[in-house]
């Protein structure tokens, strides 16, 4: 090859006489120089050892091309039908001013790269498809460090990072660090169509582990299916890029489809991963041997109806100890550990608590809280909740005599919606428990037969239900005296000594001496051995339920992080974003059944959580949280602390519904403006008050006594207020009702907001509402 390129260098291939001359036999501008710039293995090149002086060389060699490549369309306008643009050069004579539009105009074909038709027909192929995939997610630019030991790694002996400005693939390095394995298999489908890597296999195979990392993680995942899994994604992306993973020289995608859709179900359905994860406890398993004769017959016949695949619905109806709880226990080891799904729910939190990956019903199956005889719950079809029903094999209900039977109809519905089946739940096995002399439904001031009516005996279900009667009183075995005592007041046996009331029987008491002694009996009794116990988790367990539980908010304490109230929602506010536009935060009002209010904070994720469940009216227990002191200045409740839910947070509808709620719709200011006519009340600190200033109406001349007002809002920002008086003996009420420093709510709600203005009906509810 010669030093230097002249325009008559023919081709290699030409010159052997190998192909027929044609008017491709000479080796163009571009050929030669891409020529002399490939890197061999075996050939040494100076020029590419030249540091500097190679970058020199090839933007001067790039401009030697560029000149060329115009000097051929300079000499063959005639071919690229150029007459078509000679309108532009008369329009541009007629008035053009622009000094680049001068001179002799050669007109560019849009093959000419980087011209303007070429630059104008790739913007208008981008807006094409911003407008048709709407607009682009990513948008990678990379700054190549050359000290990077990937680059370094390259370099062949005496080179620098100058002599070799290919070396790129640093940018997949830098996103397998961030691991992003989404992120990453997105660039590596963009590096396969626009970098055209040499050796892809290779590539992969390097980057296989990084690609693959979220899948990687998932139990129990083969590795074929972990490999097909990051095809696929990586296809996917190709093929919104107009590609295939079959035009690269990458692992091959059998079937991929088949192998995913059972494993997507799986693998993308947190509900039903979830599930199996529970962790059966390893003595639950061995329960079954010791399972009385009643219980027995429940535990073999719900098991075989399971295994057999055939529907029931089962009531297990048991006085307190009788056992009920541990035959669900050995039912719901027995059945996951064979490998089924089943869902265990209770209508309180606590009995939930008790079963291995319990949860209330409510929560789990999205029943609304005002059921009736028409709702469903809120599960769609298509939702991972609905097949994680779908392919559960039992559902268990504690405590279930505890809920309006509407509630129970309404999964009956929902079941069958969700199983396409008309057979009760959808042909699933149901297995409800508790006992009716427990707690019935709680239904608001309803009569006693009004009661009755909403409980699940009077349900079109119930003539279905199969019933299990368990009678031996296993609690009595260790106390029979209590267990009894129990049983008595469950069957109404026991005789009342007052209207009502009934006398616990002294052996069951502690005598009451004086108030220190006492105490001490009580406390020696509920924890005998205390010193030497109180390190033990199940000794103490064991005795908690014992605890007083109040549940009133003024039981909190500041950075208390376990607790429990239960509280009325009064006010929700709506959904806030942050100023940086992440993250957003909302504002709970609640209030428990001694009137105590306290505000409770969600943000982000918590607010994901909880938002849908959550009803004005109603009443929750709410657990576990950030307990902080309170900013007083602003805020309108008696109380020291908020809430601050979070991750550990829970809310559960409570059974009791008796709190009624005050609904006070506190807003700020900006709330007003953006919904001006709906009265809003708005809490504000007067920060300054004017003067008194005399004014007449400029239409009548009527004289009227103003005032301004500097107040900040809850949200901390300042407005001013004016307000304006005939009536002189009311205005000087509103004198002394806004002092500095003084808080008072206002109704307001107006179009003036310029200057928030005061008219007289608007003060009167002031006064009225002013604390
Ligand atoms: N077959 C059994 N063998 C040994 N102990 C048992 C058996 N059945 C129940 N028990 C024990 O009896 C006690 C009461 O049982 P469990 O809590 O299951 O009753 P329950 O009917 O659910 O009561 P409640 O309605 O008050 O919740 C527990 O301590 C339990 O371990």
């Amino acid at each position: 090859m010669q030093d230097y390129f002249n325009l008559n260098l023919l081709h290699f291939a030409v010159i052997m006489e190998s192909i027929k001359r044609t008017s491709k036999e000479r080796v163009s501008c571009r050929e030669y120089y891409s020529y002399k710039l490939q890197i061999r293995e075996h050939e040494k090149s100076v020029i590419l050892y030249a540091g500097r002086l190679l970058h020199q060389y090839v933007v001067d060699m790039y401009v030697k091309i560029e000149t060329s490549r115009l000097d051929f369309y300079k000499q063959n306008q005639h071919t690229i039908r150029s007459d078509l643009y000679k309108g532009i050069i008369d329009s541009v004579a007629a008035g053009e001013t622009q000094s680049n539009n001068t001179g002799k105009r050669i007109i560019l074909p849009p093959s000419f790269i980087g011209g303007p038709r070429d630059m104008r027909r790739r913007y208008l192929d981008a807006m094409a498809l911003c407008q048709r995939f709407g607009k682009p997610d990513l948008f990678i630019t990379m700054t190549c460090n050359p000290d990077w030991q990937e680059i370094k790694n390259e370099l062949k002996p005496g080179q620098t990072a100058q002599d070799r400005p290919d070396l790129t693939t640093h940018c997949l390095n830098d996103a397998s660090n961030y691991q992003m394995p989404n992120a990453l298999r997105q660039l590596f489908a963009i590096l396969l169509i626009y970098c055209e890597p040499t050796n892809v296999l290779q590539l992969w195979n390097e980057y296989y582990t990084d690609l693959s990392h979220d899948y990687q993680a998932i139990k129990d995942i083969s590795y074929d299916d972990c490999v097909s899994k990051t095809l696929l994604d990586i296809n996917l992306f190709l093929e919104r890029m107009g590609r295939s993973i079959d035009d690269f020289d990458l692992p091959e995608l059998p079937h991929v489809q088949e192998i995913f859709h059972d494993l997507n179900d799986e693998l993308n359905n947190r509900e039903i991963s979830e599930e199996r994860n529970v962790i059966t406890p390893a003595e639950d398993l061995n329960i079954i041997h010791t399972l009385n004769s009643n219980q027995k017959n429940a535990f073999e016949e719900i098991i075989n109806r399971v295994n057999q695949k055939r529907h029931g619905i089962f009531f297990i109806d048991g006085p307190g100890g009788t056992g009920k709880t541990y035959l669900y226990r050995a039912i719901l080891s027995t059945l996951r550990n064979e490998g089924h799904i089943a869902i265990a729910t209770a209508t309180s939190g606590v009995a939930a608590s008790i079963l291995p990956g319990g949860r209330t019903a409510h929560s789990r199956f999205k029943i609304p809280i005002n059921s009736t005889e028409t709702t469903l719950c809120a599960i769609t079809k298509q939702s991972g909740l609905a097949q994680l029903l779908k392919q559960s094999s039992i559902i268990l209900w504690d405590e279930a005599p505890m809920v309006k039977r509407t509630a129970i109809e309404t999964l009956d519905r929902t079941m069958k919606d969700i199983m396409n089946s008309s057979i009760s739940f959808g042909g699933k096995v149901i297995v409800f428990g508790g006992d009716f002399r427990q707690v019935l439904p709680v239904v608001r001031r309803a009569s006693r037969s009004e009661t009755i009516s909403y409980s699940m005996v009077k349900s079109y279900l119930w003539e279905d239900i199969e019933v299990f009667k368990l009678k031996e009183n296993m609690r009595a075995r260790t106390d029979h005296l209590f267990s009894e005592f129990i049983l008595r007041i469950g069957n109404g046996d026991e005789e009342e000594i007052e209207d009502g009331l009934v006398h616990i029987p002294n052996e069951m008491m502690i005598e009451y001496s004086n108030n220190e002694a006492s105490e001490h009996s009580l406390i020696c009794t509920i924890f005998p051995s205390l010193c030497e116990n109180f390190s033990s988790s199940e000794y103490i367990m064991e005795r908690l339920n014992l605890m007083e539980s109040s549940n009133l908010i003024k039981s909190l304490s500041l950075n208390q992080r376990y607790w429990s109230i239960t509280a009325v929602i009064n006010q929700i506010d709506a959904v806030k974003m942050f100023k940086s536009g992440q993250g957003k935060i909302q504002k709970l009002t609640l209030m428990d059944k001694e009137g105590s209010k306290i505000y409770a904070i969600m943000f982000n994720e918590t607010i994901d959580k909880f938002h849908n469940m959550l009803q004005i009216g109603k009443t929750y227990i709410f657990s576990n949280g950030q307990i902080k002191a309170i900013n007083k200045d602003f805020y309108n409740v008696n109380e020291n602390f908020e809430i601050i839910l979070n991750s550990i947070s829970e809310i559960q509808v409570a059974i009791t519904d008796d709190i009624e709620p005050v609904t006070n719709n506190l807003s700020v200011i900006e709330d007003i403006k953006s919904n001006p006519n709906s009265p809003s009340d708005i809490i504000l600190l007067v920060l300054n008050v004017s003067e008194v200033r005399v004014i007449y109406r400029q239409t009548d001349k009527k004289k009227f006594v103003k005032r301004d007002l500097q107040v900040v809002d809850l949200r901390y920002v300042i407005h001013i207020i004016l307000y304006f008086f005939k009536n002189i003996l009311l205005f000087i009420i509103l004198c002394f009702l806004f002092l500095i420093g003084q808080k008072f709510v206002l109704l307001l709600y107006g179009k003036d907001w310029q200057q928030l203005k005061v008219n007289n009906w608007r003060i009167q509810e002031m006064i009225k509402q002013s604390f």
